[in-house]
């Protein structure tokens, strides 16, 4: 039977530390290099998507220019690799400038095996997370992004992702339940991009900014509290489109009773004796509000919910996308970086902590405001917490019970040790004063590890 490990590449000149990474990586097939020539061959032969590389390789053991070489080949070669990078003791600096060049991230000699282990696993998570992203984005249709520019790695949302991609080239009306900043309102377009009627408009109406008379004129076009004119409300324009309706639960029920009777004659009346205009939209509705529990005690017409939600999609909250955090603050950091600062690399290991361990109450809209302040904020290459306003004080959080404040305790402690020790697992569990193997385990129970 064929191999079908992820494949990794040791590129190391010491012996001795060969073997000792031989032994230490059961779930992988291994190639190991010891120079740079042996590291491109096997890079081009094999396609490794996780290299991990010492930066001092022979014919320059004690300096960083064999190494600096080999990662600005390799990437070159294949983009897509995820190098981690070996730094000497006292070396940060180097280690900072080869994330600078592209490399994935870094860890600190001597070797800490279960340190680099999680750094390899998570480099190879995040390599297949993109993969994901990309075949999302090469499956949307030939003009857009669509849901390629959805960044998820959570299997929940790759769920509500293809759910859209299923409905969006029939007509049924969707309706896109979730907190504030979940992101309905890109699935929505994504939606629409997706469909058959992505060359039409795409209308937006936010249906909690405005009072029921400007609302109406909005919709049916014409002067508020006067009659309709076809073709100049926000329904005509999306004719042969889709009509977004945001915050569809703050209608007011008499305008309800108005939308309920356009869907069913999907007809625009004229004010001035005119024929009354059709009208082809897809409607596609979001609301932060539960609509099916308004609809069963009253509080939002129950024909009207029935119409409105043929489909039913149900966005988890970010904190509920273990992972996700992590994969959102370095899509926003490429995205933001060179408009606001352009020196900002990566993420430092307290902030990969503090933002796994934040619960987000306003969801991606809070996270992205986040990253900006933080790239705003930032001295140096790396973000922190502080930089995130996600520092001890700020992490206090909203703990409801006993059980949560534990837990929200533990994470703290354990974000700090990380934080204080680089990362490092064997160095953290002592600084908590537990085993390595307890602090493994509240890692995964946590979902730190992302
Ligand atoms: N999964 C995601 N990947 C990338 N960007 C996202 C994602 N989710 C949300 N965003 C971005 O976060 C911001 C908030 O998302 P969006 O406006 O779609 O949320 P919403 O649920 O409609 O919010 P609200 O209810 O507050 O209007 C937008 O800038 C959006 O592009």
């Amino acid at each position: 039977m064929s191999d079908t490990r992820p494949k990794l590449l040791i590129v190391e000149d010491d012996p001795g530390l060969q073997r000792q990474l031989r032994w230490a990586y059961d779930d992988y097939r291994l190639f190991i290099a010891g120079d740079r020539d042996e590291a491109i061959e096997m890079l081009r032969a094999e396609t490794p998507d996780v290299v991990t590389l010492d930066l001092g390789l022979p014919p320059d053991p004690d300096g960083t220019s064999e190494g600096f070489a080999a990662l600005a080949d390799m990437l070159r070669i294949k983009p897509d690799t995820k190098i981690i990078v070996a730094s000497g003791h006292g070396a940060r600096d180097s280690a900072l400038e080869a994330i600078a060049g592209g490399a994935y991230d870094f860890y600190q000699k001597p070797v800490d095996i279960d340190e680099l282990g999680l750094i390899v696993r998570r480099a190879f998570h995040v390599h297949a997370l993109e993969q994901e992203n990309a075949r999302l984005a090469d499956s949307a249709p030939a003009d857009g992004q669509v849901l390629g520019r959805l960044i998820t790695s959570a299997p929940e949302m790759s769920r509500v992702a293809r759910t859209i991609e299923r409905v969006a080239h029939t007509d049924v009306s969707v309706l896109l339940m979730g907190g504030s900043g979940t992101g309905k309102a890109l699935l929505a377009e994504g939606l629409h991009d997706a469909s058959p009627r992505r060359d039409a408009p795409f209308v937006t109406v936010n249906c909690a900014a405005l009072p029921e008379p400007l609302l109406e004129a909005e919709l049916f076009g014409g002067m508020p509290g006067g009659g309709a004119r076809a073709g100049s409300g926000r329904i005509a324009q999306a004719r042969g489109g889709t009509l977004f309706l945001d915050e569809v639960g703050d209608m007011p029920l008499t305008m309800q009773a108005k939308l309920l009777l356009f869907l069913q004659e999907r007809r625009i009346d004229a004010a001035d004796g005119d024929a009354p205009a059709n009208a082809d939209v897809r409607i596609v509705c979001a609301s932060h509000r539960d609509l099916e529990e308004m609809a069963a005690s009253g509080a939002f017409r129950e024909d009207l919910y029935y119409r409105l939600a043929e489909i039913v999609v149900r966005i988890p909250p970010l904190k509920d996308r273990p992972g996700d955090p992590a994969l959102l603050a370095r899509h926003f950091l490429n995205r933001m970086a060179q408009d606001l600062n352009p020196q900002v690399k990566g993420l430092a290991p307290d902030a990969l902590a503090a933002l796994d361990a934040w619960s987000w109450p306003g969801n991606v809209r809070e996270l992205e405001n986040r990253m900006k302040r933080a790239m705003i904020m930032a001295d140096g290459k790396l973000i922190t917490a502080a930089d995130l306003d996600l520092d001890e004080d700020a992490a206090d959080g909203d703990a409801v019970n006993l059980k949560a404040a534990r837990e929200m305790a533990d994470r703290r402690a354990i974000r700090r040790a990380m934080a204080r020790t680089d990362g490092n697992i064997s160095g953290a569990a002592r600084m908590l004063g537990i085993s390595r193997p307890t602090l493994y385990d509240l890692l995964k129970q946590y979902q730190m590890q992302g």
